[in-house]
């Protein structure tokens, strides 16, 4: 069953501002649970799966939790998963060089979302993926990696908000998720 309400699991601000904007146009209800879980190693759809168990574990209710995976094409789809240690060790400004001696800067910004409805219950997942490239730092770099990924001649840092969500990875994934609740109801 779909729900009214969604309870999303997320440490990061930024996140869970571009995820309130997306849902503003819609129906759902957002809350906010700011949770530091454990995040096992494996496959993007493993990850975000245990990381929705633990969630709901945690809360001891349904819950909705998103992992942001970058994959770049010259490494075989990592760092993926562990793209957030390589980029608190680097610093934005350093990012771009780990693909320096690679020909193809081309990579894929990967949101997936996955929904629980409660402990035991099998988490629903809803992905989203992004084509772009990877550059030199340009605009602002207070989310993430979004200065150094390219789309369309533009960071994602240099985009308004607005353009970014349209065509992002957690736009794409959330449309599916918003699609989803409406089939529903
Ligand atoms: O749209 C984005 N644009 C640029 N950077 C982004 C984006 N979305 C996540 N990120 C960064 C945050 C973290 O360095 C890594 C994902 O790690 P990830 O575990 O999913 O996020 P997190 O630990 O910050 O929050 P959470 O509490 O939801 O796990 O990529
Ligand atoms: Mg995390």
């Amino acid at each position: 069953m779909a729900p009214k309400e969604l309870n999303f699991i997320t440490g990061n601000k930024n996140k869970l501002a571009e995820v309130q904007a997306i849902l503003s146009v819609t129906p759902v209800k957002l809350q906010n649970q700011a949770l530091d879980l454990p995040e096992l190693q494996g496959t993007i759809e493993e990850i975000s799966i245990d990381k929705c168990n633990r969630a709901a574990e945690a809360v001891q209710g349904p819950v909705l939790v998103e992992d942001t995976c970058l994959c770049f094409d010259a490494f075989g789809e990592l760092p993926g998963p562990y793209v957030k240690w390589f980029l608190q060790s680097l610093g934005v400004e350093q990012f771009h060089k780990l693909l320096a001696g690679f020909e193809n800067k081309a990579a894929q910004a990967v949101c997936t979302f996955a929904y629980s409805e409660g402990p035991g219950h099998k988490p629903i997942i809803f992905q989203g993926r992004t084509k772009g490239t990877i550059v030199p730092a340009r605009g602002p770099t207070n989310f993430g990696w979004d200065a150094c990924f390219e789309y369309d001649g533009q960071t994602y840092a240099e985009m308004p908000k607005e353009e970014k969500n349209k065509i992002s990875h957690r736009g794409k994934a959330l449309a599916k998720l918003v699609e989803w609740l409406q089939q529903e109801v």
